[in-house]
């Protein structure tokens, strides 16, 4: 389903440095696979995700979803990806401070042309599972980062992607919390049958996956799930 072949990334520092932050990376994830890439921080998790995302281009190697290269889309094509085939939460996930959580969590939907309405109620229960039903119409600026980080997670998941990437889920998150995401994760991932990719450096986060790679210096170990 997602297929990661070689990938190399290469950061120039303003000091002359290269910092080889993803280092001839290759990994599969087949569908309803739960894929956590593991490691301390400056391991290359967060550019990992960017170039499956389309975000950031590698220096070198590909990605295919679905037999499909991701890399070398044009803008808009990589634009198109993103809101119709991935979900993604990065860390620096950016909310619309003065419209509600569920707006917010909707704001695929509506870029799609769904009507608000629908959209709503296509959103309400994702964000039951969540446990932010109660803060569905309170306005995304008076959130806690727990809640914006599920928020985060809630929009990601609202287009139904095949394929989601989500980059340290349970960073915000106390122990009870994060295990409901993670449960929510791998329940969604096995029924169905879509491929899910978390970085993180939470142990609890890593046994929920069916495949740990773990990650050090930009190349990949594999420690099996
Ligand atoms: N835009 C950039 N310019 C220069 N160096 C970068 C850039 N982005 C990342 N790096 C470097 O690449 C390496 C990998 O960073 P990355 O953010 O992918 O790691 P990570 O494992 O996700 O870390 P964290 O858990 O702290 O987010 C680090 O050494 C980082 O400083």
């Amino acid at each position: 389903m997602l297929d990661v072949c070689d990938l190399v990334k290469r950061f120039h520092t303003p000091g002359g440095e290269t910092v080889r932050a993803v280092d001839g990376v290759s990994l599969t994830v087949r569908p309803g696979e739960l894929v956590a890439l593991y490691g301390p921080s400056g391991s290359g998790k967060t550019t990992l995700l960017k170039i499956v995302a389309a975000v950031i281009a590698p220096d070198r190697g590909h990605v295919l979803l679905d037999g499909r290269a991701i890399t070398g889309l044009s803008e808009r094509d990589a634009a198109s990806y993103r809101l119709h085939r991935l979900g993604l939460v990065l860390q620096s996930a950016h909310m619309m401070a003065g419209l509600s959580a569920i707006e917010n969590a909707a704001m695929k939907l509506i870029a799609a042309g769904i009507a608000r309405d629908e959209a709503r109620r296509r959103m309400m229960p994702v964000l039951e599972r969540l446990g932010l039903d109660a803060r569905a119409d309170h306005r995304a600026s008076s959130l806690s980062m727990g809640e914006l980080q599920r928020l985060s997670l809630a929009k990601a998941l609202s287009n139904d992607p095949p394929l989601l990437l989500a980059d340290e889920p349970t960073g915000s998150l106390d122990t009870v919390r994060g295990r409901r995401v993670l449960r929510l994760l791998r329940e969604r991932t096995r029924e169905r049958a879509t491929a899910t990719v978390i970085a993180t450096h939470d142990p609890q986060a890593a046994r929920f996956a069916d495949t740990v790679y773990t990650l050090r210096d930009g190349r990949l170990d594999t420690a099996g799930g």
